[in-house]
């Protein structure tokens, strides 16, 4: 997805929590300068299906999902990286925003398996502190702001449904999931919100790509609408 096509739906989730963008460029920007252009065709995700994990307590029960031989790709989103390789699993990229297990994206880089690394207006200082510490040549380095030199913004808002994002852009041609539970009752107010948002842009995900993901099942008719 193109910035253009990002922009309406961004400012909905800015003035939805109050988030300042000039914050998000400021990190972006801190971003742009720790990183370098990350060679997508090294990602070419052409004709595969995707297990796209998040971090829901249900993650442990539903690893078996990536034993299905039609899962070619995995992507993981902040610690269901690490459920994911607890289990046995290869995974092919984590997306994360550093808040919870960044030591996990440094081995990852450090292994030559790739983490997109996203800057918000609420991570500057992870950002600061351990994108320096990741291998360089394993680093995506995301922005839900504009696009700047090596940083893209591809779509997304948290690191699962950006996961998904990204996986969409990179060519995939089905997305599976592991690991969702919009109804989570474990969760804070303000990661419930995110929650919805998380649930509205994979909607929108897949009404763009033509595809029905499982894991909205028997929610569409509550979900509101995006363009
Ligand atoms: N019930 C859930 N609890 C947490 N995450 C969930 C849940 N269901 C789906 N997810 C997805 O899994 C992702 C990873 O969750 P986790 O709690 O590890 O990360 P996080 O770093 O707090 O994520 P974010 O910063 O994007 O909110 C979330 O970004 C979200 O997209
Ligand atoms: N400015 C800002 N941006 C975000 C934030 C956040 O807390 N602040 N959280 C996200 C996912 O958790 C994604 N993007």
């Amino acid at each position: 997805m193109d910035f253009t096509t990002w922009e309406p739906v961004y400012g909905r989730i800015l003035d939805d929590f109050g988030f300042d963008r000039t914050g998000d460029e400021r990190a972006r920007d801190a971003l742009a300068d720790l990183v370098a252009p990350f060679d997508r065709d090294r990602l070419d995700w052409a004709g595969a299906t995707v297990a796209v994990c998040g971090a829901a307590p249900t993650l442990d029960d539903e690893l078996d999902r990536l034993d299905d031989p039609e899962v070619d790709v995995v992507v993981a989103a902040s610690t269901a990286a690490d459920a994911v390789q607890d289990a046995g699993f290869d995974l092919d990229l984590m997306v994360t925003d550093l808040d919870k297990n960044p030591e996990t994206a440094v081995e990852l880089t450090e292994s030559g398996v790739p983490v997109a690394a996203h800057a918000h207006g609420d991570n500057l200082p992870a950002v600061r502190e351990w994108v320096p510490r990741f291998d360089t040549d394993h680093v995506l380095g995301t922005t839900q702001a504009a696009p700047v030199g090596p940083v893209v913004n591809w779509g997304g808002f948290t690191d699962g449904d950006r996961a998904a994002f990204i996986a969409d852009e990179l060519g995939a041609d089905r997305l599976v999931f592991a690991g969702w539970d919009f109804d989570d009752p474990t969760v804070d107010p303000m990661k419930a919100r995110k929650l919805r948002w998380a649930e509205r842009l994979l909607r929108w995900l897949e009404r763009r790509r033509g595809e029905r993901f499982s894991v909205l099942d028997g929610r569409r008719d509550g979900i509101d609408p995006l363009p």
